[in-house]
């Protein structure tokens, strides 16, 4: 997407044979700012303190840290070095283990001496492919809102509510649940967003505002308490959210505030959409509930808030009272049967085993 007219993706080969760069997010929205990444521990690093943050945009970042493993050293020894600590860096992604293991077996049955030709090769397909995925997600996902436009009265707005960021900032480009609204707003569909600010990160009030600010899609970001009012009085038409980790049954992971978000519109009949693209269905779990991997992140992330003064310096203060304790579950999971629906690039299907196998055939047993 564009940042102040200029395209833009999130991560892209730096100058030389071993570079890679990547839009520094824990920077925005106050500066754009890249970071180089030149060794594959600069890619788990910045995984790991969410200057890449995003399932899909995780696995890109740990495609190419596998990239600049193997410019180090092409052996198996730092193949598998390399893997594991990319793979660490976060539990609940699944796009990150998907992205690492596509690498390997891009390589791992190669001589060293093409082996890192074709993961350059493999990561630029991963990052090449993610970004039509999301182009297909917004193009179901579109639909959606067209039948939300369709059932308002002449000259409403569409009110779509989002929690957290999952824009093309959390992927290459174009993003998941922000993509059908993208789309709907260059289509000329009069939308509006809530914005969830998702604490304790901020990621909606300092990305996702960001995104939409930036492509002129009318937004009002909200504290995340504000959700159930908002559906309560009927000023939400539709939910649409990202996801980290779906399980086989269509039960999903997302950013912690997701599940209440998904409670408050089930009672309030309000549609609930969940965005993704195949690369983060985990078909090896049978259900999500009590089996994804919830990241566990410090405490000083719930109590403590990084902003901008009146004067324009970047400072982080205390919001909590010294001495307490804090407790910072990065996610939660929300049943299938409070999805409506998922989008993926292959289609809608219901949040259900039998919708995603229709969807994806080849995974029946
Ligand atoms: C399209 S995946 C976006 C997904 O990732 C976010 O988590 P984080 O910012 O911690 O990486 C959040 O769960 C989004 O929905």
């Amino acid at each position: 997407m564009k940042i102040d007219g200029t395209h833009y993706r999130t991560i892209w080969r730096g100058e030389g044979e071993a570079s890679v760069v990547v839009i520094d997010q824990t920077q925005l929205p106050f500066r754009f700012a890249t970071r180089t990444l030149n060794r594959w521990q600069d890619a788990e690093e910045a995984i790991r303190t969410m200057v890449v943050r995003g399932a899909p945009c995780i696995g890109a970042t740990a495609a190419h840290g596998m990239c600049l493993a193997l410019a180090e050293d092409a052996s198996d020894e730092m193949l598998e070095t390399a893997a594991k600590g990319l793979k660490a860096a976060r539990p609940t992604a699944i796009n990150l283990m998907w992205a690492v293991d596509e690498m390997l077996a891009a390589v791992r049955n190669r001589p060293r001496g093409e082996r890192l030709e074709a993961a350059w090769a493999r990561a630029a397909e991963i990052c090449d492919a993610d970004v039509e995925i999301c182009r297909r997600i917004g193009a179901h996902g579109l639909k959606l809102i067209e039948q939300a436009a369709a059932r308002k009265k002449a000259g409403e707005r569409v009110n779509i509510l989002t929690h957290c960021n999952a824009g093309w900032l959390a992927c290459v480009d174009w993003g998941t649940a922000l993509a059908p609204i993208y789309m709907a707003h260059d289509k000329g569909l009069d939308v509006h967003v809530w914005v969830d600010e998702t604490r304790p990160r901020n990621q909606g009030a300092a990305l996702t505002a960001f995104e939409l600010g930036g492509h002129g899609v009318p937004h009002t970001i909200v504290a995340d308490n504000a959700g159930g009012h908002l559906m309560q009085a009927g000023l939400v038409d539709l939910c649409i959210v990202g996801t980290d980790r779906t399980a086989a049954n269509g039960d999903v992971a997302n950013k912690i505030g997701t599940y209440l978000k998904a409670l408050a519109a089930h009672d309030n009949d309000v549609p609930f959409y969940v965005a993704l693209p195949y690369t983060t269905i985990d078909w090896t779990l049978p259900k999500g509930v009590g089996a994804i991997p919830i990241e566990d992140r410090s405490g000083e992330e719930v109590t403590h808030l990084t902003g901008r003064t009146a004067d324009g310096r970047i400072e982080t203060v205390q919001v909590s009272a010294p001495g307490s304790a804090a407790g910072n579950p990065a996610f939660d999971v929300t049943p299938a049967r409070l999805v409506t629906a998922l989008v993926t690039e292959r289609g809608v299907c219901p949040a259900s085993a039998e919708g995603l196998l229709d969807l994806y055939p080849e995974r029946r047993g």
